[in-house]
């Protein structure tokens, strides 16, 4: 955020007055007009005046925060995530409250330093009647997504960014706060509010999930993979069997308006099905989704309905406790129809069925943990829990209290009633270590004891629990490397490999083409069909990010299509080929270079490249092991796609 030089701002606010001012606004979106309306007459901005907004005292912000204390809770963690898809390091996410307030923000330490200078920081008040027409306030004003660009903002000053917005509902349907994305970039606002539409929904269920702990939750869908995913309906229903709360989903299912109309029902109004029926089939089938029939309509819905979460660490049958890791894994179920897959899994799942650790090597988001998770499906423990632990995630003074747990009292801030650590959570089940090759080296000593004797002592207490669990890790470092630099215990990594598996990347599944056509057809909802130009797109991207960039790039495509169809149109222009060297007569995107004419894959697929060695800064040895291929067959594909290996002045 620049200043805007007095000429700049003179001209921003002789367009606003003139746009105002002529026939039927032209030249902007209604949305926008509307709302330089209301500063000018309601909220009486001045928009040659210099803006900033008003920062909260420590003392406010802190109060401001304890209100909405469960909301971010819910929503932090998917901020980060929504960050880290966006990949852009000049955008930040924001949460903002009802009153405009900014509670959480997301941002790379550069940006956030430089945009914070002018206002855009937490504690400082984003509404629209403080700041003028921006992306957080005027989405609070409409209840409805929003996009500002560059110069639809009131003020001149904030000219140089655009704000993607969209309300977050609580269980009862009220907006309590508005999740924002603003960037440099005028670029990628569709996918950018696609995504953010997504993220929204997913703390607005988690919101449900947290307010409702004392209700039994029913996940519902009309095709019983979808249970569990973004699309689910979800209800919770009090003991006496009355609907509390729905997600939009859920309404939209079922063809309700609103919440409180679902609210004045009872489960067994909506559906054929009474609470403690559908309680007992879901522990039946170990909470796989049953069938159940709508009361009105006889459409079949299937379902799960759980225990409410303030039981699930009291007495209560075996098969219920924990069912908080095994019952709402919120992880899609995975496809292994490569054959090189179905053998590993298969082998392993004799392996790890006799108590021999599994080793799971394999390139970011190629499946690790859902493999893992397959692994403890098909095990004789699949009816306990599966507990997974990323190791790299946990700062190193929580790793400790999180994976062997702790006595009450045992350190200050410690909770009343002491804590069962994961692996204790894990006892009959699975437990899964994720990113093992980032465990700091003082507990490595403790976890290979707990391999050995089966025996746990939490922090502060002397007497040892027994523990008995399957044990699959995973890490995407080479652990041996580890070993030779000396931060990774030998003796501990021979215990953890009984057997070691390597995963394939995505691009060298065998069964890729059946894999991109389920999973889409799971991010839409229903089925769908693509082009003939996006299945070889599909079919030939390299996938650094592996099933998970598939995945992401799916979902956010198939919100994108109303039709039946994927075109090229849907999917991110990131995995798009690049427009500049697909055509023999078009500039080639590195001048610099002559480029022979490149098929649109050919081009695609040096465009992927040519980033790849920007990000490793043009050393061939990286990419090629980021690829997961030999430097030669690296330089092959660099000569037939014109590649030269010295980077762009
Ligand atoms: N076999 C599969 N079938 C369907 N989807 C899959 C499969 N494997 C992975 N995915 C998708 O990819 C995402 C990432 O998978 P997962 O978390 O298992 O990867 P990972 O290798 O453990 O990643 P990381 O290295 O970052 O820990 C999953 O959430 C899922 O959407």
């Amino acid at each position: 955020m620049s200043t805007p030089t007095p000429n700049a701002v003179r001209g921003h606010v002789h367009r606003i007055h003139d746009i105002l001012e002529r026939e039927g606004d032209a030249g902007v979106r209604d949305l926008v007009s509307s709302s330089w309306r209301r500063c000018l007459r309601d909220y009486q901005l001045d928009p040659s005046a210099p803006a900033f907004p008003t920062i909260l005292t420590d003392h406010e912000l802190a109060e401001r925060r304890t209100c909405a204390e469960d909301i971010i809770e819910c929503a932090k963690h998917e901020m980060t995530t929504l960050f880290q898809q966006l990949g852009d390091p000049e955008l930040a996410v924001v949460l903002v409250d009802t009153g405009g307030v900014i509670l959480h923000m997301v941002a790379a330490p550069n940006f956030s330093e430089e945009v914070g200078r002018e206002g855009f920081r937490v504690g400082a008040v984003w509404s629209e009647g403080e700041i003028g027409t921006n992306g957080m306030g005027t989405c609070l004003v409409l209840g409805e997504p929003v996009v500002v660009r560059q110069h639809e903002h009131f003020f001149a000053k904030f000219t140089g960014l655009t704000c993607s917005a969209v309300p977050i509902f609580d269980p009862d349907g009220r907006i309590v706060a508005v999740l924002d994305v603003t960037s440099r970039s005028t670029l990628m606002q569709q996918h950018s509010l696609v995504l953010l539409g997504m993220t929204a929904q997913m703390i607005e269920n988690r919101l449900i999930d947290r307010r409702h702990r004392e209700d039994y939750p029913v996940h519902f869908h009309s095709r019983p993979e979808l249970v569990y995913t973004l699309h689910e309906g979800m209800l919770v229903v009090s003991e006496d069997g009355h609907i509390r709360a729905a997600n939009r989903s859920a309404l939209f299912q079922l063809g309700f308006d609103s919440v409180e109309s679902v609210r004045a029902k009872r489960l067994d109004e909506v559906f054929q099905v009474s609470l403690d029926d559908i309680v007992s089939r879901s522990v039946r089938s170990s909470f796989h989704p049953v069938p159940a029939f709508s009361a009105g309509s006889s459409s079949r819905f299937f379902m799960v309905a759980q225990e409410p979460a303030s039981r699930a660490s009291q007495e209560r049958p075996r098969a219920l406790i924990d069912a908080e890791a095994p019952s709402r894994p919120a992880v899609p179920a995975g496809h292994f129809s490569d054959a090189r897959l179905t053998t590993q899994l298969a082998l392993a799942g004799k392996v790890v069925a006799r108590g021999i650790p599994v080793l799971l090597h394999g390139e970011t988001g190629a499946g690790k943990e859902i493999f893992a998770r397959a692994l403890h499906q098909a095990s004789p423990c699949s009816d306990g829990p599966f507990v997974a632990v990323n190791c790299a995630s946990l700062p190193e003074g929580l790793i400790e209290s999180e994976l062997f747990g702790y006595r009450a009292g045992a350190f200050t801030g410690a909770q009343r009633s002491g804590r069962r650590g994961k692996i204790l959570q894990a006892d009959r089940g699975t437990l899964f270590l994720d990113e093992i090759g980032d465990m700091p080296l003082s507990l490595q000593a403790r976890l290979l004891r707990v391999l050995d004797e089966r025996m746990i002592t939490p922090l502060g207490s002397e007497d040892p629990v027994p523990v008995e669990f399957q044990l699959v890790s995973a890490s995407h470092r080479h652990l041996p490397e580890r070993v030779a630099e000396g931060l990774f215990r030998e003796d501990l990594y021979f215990r953890l490999c009984g057997l070691e598996v390597a995963l394939p990347p995505l691009r060298e599944r065998t069964d890729r083409r059946e894999l991109i056509g389920r999973m889409l057809d799971e991010e839409a909802g229903r089925s769908m069909a693509m082009s003939r130009a996006v299945e070889t797109l599909l079919m030939d991207y390299p996938w650094p990010g592996n099933l998970r960039q598939l995945r992401h790039v799916l979902r956010t495509a198939a919100v994108l299509c109303d039709g039946d169809c994927l075109e090229m149109a849907h999917l991110p222009p990131a995995v798009r080929p690049a427009q500049s060297v697909v055509l023999g007569d078009g500039e080639p995107s590195h001048p610099a270079e002559p480029v022979r004419e490149l098929n649109p894959i050919e081009a695609n697929e040096r465009q992927v490249l040519l980033q790849l060695l920007d990000e490793h800064h043009w050393n061939v040895s990286q990419v090629a092991k980021a690829l997961g291929v030999s430097r030669n067959t690296l330089y092959r594909k660099f000569h037939r796609l014109g590649i030269e290996l010295k980077p762009p002045q």
